[in-house]
């Protein structure tokens, strides 16, 4: 059973003075604890998508099935990382995390033991009662994936969650998210414009085409990457190879 499909998936933006076929035809399929990343131009889609497949937008045309079952608004199954963290200043780390499972009704003694565990696997176990403004923007972004994966969420969408962050803290997340998502087999979709990054973290690829937003092709991330962590795949002569052929599709799009 696929975990997540999307079939025959249009989406139009209407105004009052205009329409704008933001995506055309998308259908996809997604198993449990696969990582697909969603990458392509400026304006081709993706977040209109992860928006539809969060149960934001309603499209105009089309199905997302979650587990068999239509998504619903305010789906609890699905937790998101975004570029920002939003994390409340004027809660402390534990209350910024443990937030989510308060509104759910679901906030058990093991649960917030659970949370605890994942902060220390963050290498942020000294940090509970701190406040945000404390935190580097690399610390903030490790409470943000504490918080998000704390209501145990089904699938997880993570929009550009690297992209306002330092090359060499950027690195260092993409490893610890990477294997954390692994550990508890979690199923991802990455929002990204960076090649590289989407090669190092995913089992799969899919590039779009925009004007309306399309899939343009999918890219298998071989086995000899997907078996290592990012920044150890980085250094991969196939990782070289996959970066170019995505960069001249790409470069194609560019051109048409
Ligand atoms: N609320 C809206 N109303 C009207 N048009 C919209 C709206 N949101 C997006 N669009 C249009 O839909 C198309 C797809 O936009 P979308 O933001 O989903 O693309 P994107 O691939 O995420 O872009 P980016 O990479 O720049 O974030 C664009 O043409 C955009 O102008």
């Amino acid at each position: 059973m696929d975990f997540l499909t999307i079939k025959n998936l249009h989406h139009t933006y209407f105004t009052k003075t205009s329409a704008t076929t933001a995506l055309s035809d998308i259908t996809l399929d997604v198993k449990e604890g696969e990582f697909i990343s969603f990458l392509g131009p400026s304006g081709c889609g993706k977040t209109t998508l992860l928006s539809i497949i969060a149960g934001l937008i309603n499209p105009t045309g089309g199905s997302v099935l979650l587990e068999n079952k239509p998504i619903k608004t305010s789906q609890n199954d699905i937790g998101y990382m975004l570029q920002q963290d939003y994390l409340f200043p004027w809660k402390t780390i534990e209350q910024n995390i443990l937030l989510g499972l308060k509104i759910n009704g679901t906030l058990t003694p093991e649960k917030k033991e659970n949370t605890s565990n994942l902060l220390k696997q963050m290498g942020l176990e000294h940090v509970g009662a701190a406040y945000p403004k404390q935190l580097s923007g690399g610390m903030r972004q490790r409470v943000a994936l504490v918080r998000t994966l704390a209501t145990e969420p089904k699938l997880l969408m993570l929009d550009e969650p690297f992209s306002a962050l330092d090359f060499q803290t950027k690195l260092k997340l993409e490893d610890l998210v990477s294997n954390t998502l692994k550990n508890f087999n979690k199923t991802a979709i990455l929002v990204t414009h960076d090649i590289g990054e989407a090669i190092a973290m995913s089992d799969r690829i899919i590039l779009f085409s925009p004007s309306p937003g399309k899939v343009h092709k999918t890219f298998l991330v071989p086995d000899e990457l997907k078996n290592l962590p990012p920044f150890s795949a980085r250094n991969h002569t196939v990782y070289t190879e996959l970066f170019q052929t995505i960069w001249k599709e790409l470069e194609s799009l560019d051109e048409e």
